[in-house]
Parts: structure tokens; sequence; C-alpha cells
């Protein structure tokens, strides 16, 4: 079977500082990937790189076969990317951009209006509907943001930690939403720092350190490497070089006069 997303030798830098390290990664049809890592360890710019947003990188990128650097407008047909941190046309109301957004991939006006009332729905928006954007909370422009990732019913979903701000029971939707979206043979990249959701959704999980792959298997096998413990614990044993306990005591008595 042909991988859906490859990624060879990859190297990124930004001026001088090397931020990807030679990442080697492949995804298969129906996977979900739980790409973890510390702060800056270079998962937004990876994501940045599969999405044709980022393309001077050494390595090979290729989605479904097509170079994300040679054959970007492909690529963004195939990929539905919910970004970080994304500002919202918030003058609009969701409908009038979840509209535009259908209309730039050439989604037919009747299919994308139904799918943007059966989405909201979902996400228990269908009363905002006609609502401008700049009265959200970030939760509610968090899901017209994930809605905007799903329009165009893409095979591979790049999701950059895509459940901030959301309520618990949003939450558990997207979760299952994640679930059910792989088994109909969708792959999912899936970024972010919820330890505890990461270790339930992933089929694998890809830690990365300083743009280096430090681990990579699923929660099972990470398990048996690292003695049966947490994906929480594992993470912070691969990942912090001083105990967190010390960290913490030294922010505590930094306050201190
Ligand atoms: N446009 C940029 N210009 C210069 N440096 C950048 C740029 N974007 C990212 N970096 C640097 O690249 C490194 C990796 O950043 P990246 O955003 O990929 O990390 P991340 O793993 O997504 O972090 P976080 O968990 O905090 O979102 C960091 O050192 C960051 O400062």
């Amino acid at each position: 079977m042909e991988p859906v997303i490859s990624i060879r030798n990859l190297f990124k830098n930004f001026g001088n500082k090397q931020v990807l390290k030679d990442i080697n990664l492949e995804v298969y049809s129906g996977q979900v990937i739980g790409y973890i890592g510390p702060n800056g360890a270079g998962k937004s710019t990876t994501v940045k790189i599969l999405c044709g947003l980022l393309t001077d990188y050494e390595g090979e990128v290729k989605v479904k076969g097509f170079d994300v650097k040679k054959d970007t407008l492909e690529v963004k047909k195939i990929i539905g990317y919910v970004p970080e941190m994304a500002e919202l046309y918030d003058v609009l109301t969701p409908k009038e951009f979840l509209s535009f957004m259908g209309a730039l991939y050439g989604i037919n006006e009747q299919v994308c209006s139904e799918r943007i009332q059966k989405i909201l729905s979902a996400f228990s928006l269908a009363d905002n509907i006609d609502q401008r954007m700049d009265s959200f909370s970030k939760g509610m422009k968090q899901k017209v943001l994930i809605a905007s990732g799903l329009l165009h019913n893409p095979d591979v979903i790049i999701l950059d930690e895509p459940l901030s701000g959301l309520d618990a029971n949003s939450v558990i939707i997207i979760k299952e939403m994640i679930s059910r979206l792989a088994r109909d043979g969708k792959t999912i990249f899936y970024c972010s720092h919820m330890m505890d959701v990461v270790e339930k959704v992933s089929d694998r999980i890809v830690l990365i350190d300083e743009g280096r792959i430090i681990a990579n298997g699923s929660f099972e096998e990470l398990k048996v490497q690292q003695g049966n413990k947490s994906l929480e614990q594992i993470f912070a044993n691969l990942t912090s070089k001083d105990s967190l306990a010390s960290t913490a005591d030294e922010l505590i008595k930094a306050l201190e006069n």
C-alpha cells in the first residue's frame, strides 16, 4: 500500500536556526497520527510544509503521490487544514465565511449550503449561522474554523491543536469525529498538547523534540518501551531535561522576595 503522506529527509531552517532535522515519516490511509512535542519542537512547521504553505525546505514531501512543492494546488484540494491560530474574517457570519470557503474549493452551491447547515447544527451553532462572528466566543470561532477545514470533504485532515477553547462536550464530539473519519478511510494528522486525547484517538504517536523524531509507535508500543506509563509521563521522560517538579519550585521561588 502506498503511503498517503510521505516525508523523506526533511530539513527546514529559519535563518541560521535548523528547526527540522531529517524528519522521515509515512502515514497510511485510515490512520490517525498524533504528532506531539514540546513548544517550539517543529510541529506547526511540519504541518505548514505538508499544506504547501512553506516551500523553502530540503527533502521530499508527498501527499497522495503529489509533491507539495510542485503540485501545491492538487495537494490543497486533498487536504483539509485547521490551523493552530487563524484569523477569521469575523465581520462575516459563519454562513458567509463558509460559503466563501466553499466557493474557493469549487463546491456546488446547493451541496455547500446543506453541508454548512448540517455541520453548524452538529456544533450547536445553527442559531448563530447568520450572526457576525465578531461577537463569537473563542470556542464558537474554533468550531467555524474546524467546519471550514472539513467543508470540501478532504481525504487528508490536518488538525493543529483543534481543541483549544472547546468545551468538554465539543471535545467529545471532535474525538468521536476523528475516529469515524479514520474508519471511513480518511487520514488524520493531529497535533496537540492534550496528551489524554492523543493517547485515545491516535493509531500511532510521533514525538518530535528540537526538530527530530525521538519516538514513533502506537501508544501500546511506547508503553512497552517506556514501562507502562501514561502518555503524559512518557512525554515528560523523553523531553524534559530537568525534573518538572523542580522547575515548578523555581517558578514559585521567583515570586518570593
Ligand atoms: N516564521 C518563522 N521565523 C523564524 N522562526 C520560526 C518561524 N516559525 C517558527 N519558527 C521557529 O521554529 C521553531 C519551531 O516552531 P513551531 O511553530 O514549528 O513549533 P511547534 O512545535 O508547533 O510549537 P508549539 O507547540 O509552541 O506550537 C521554533 O523555534 C520557532 O521559533
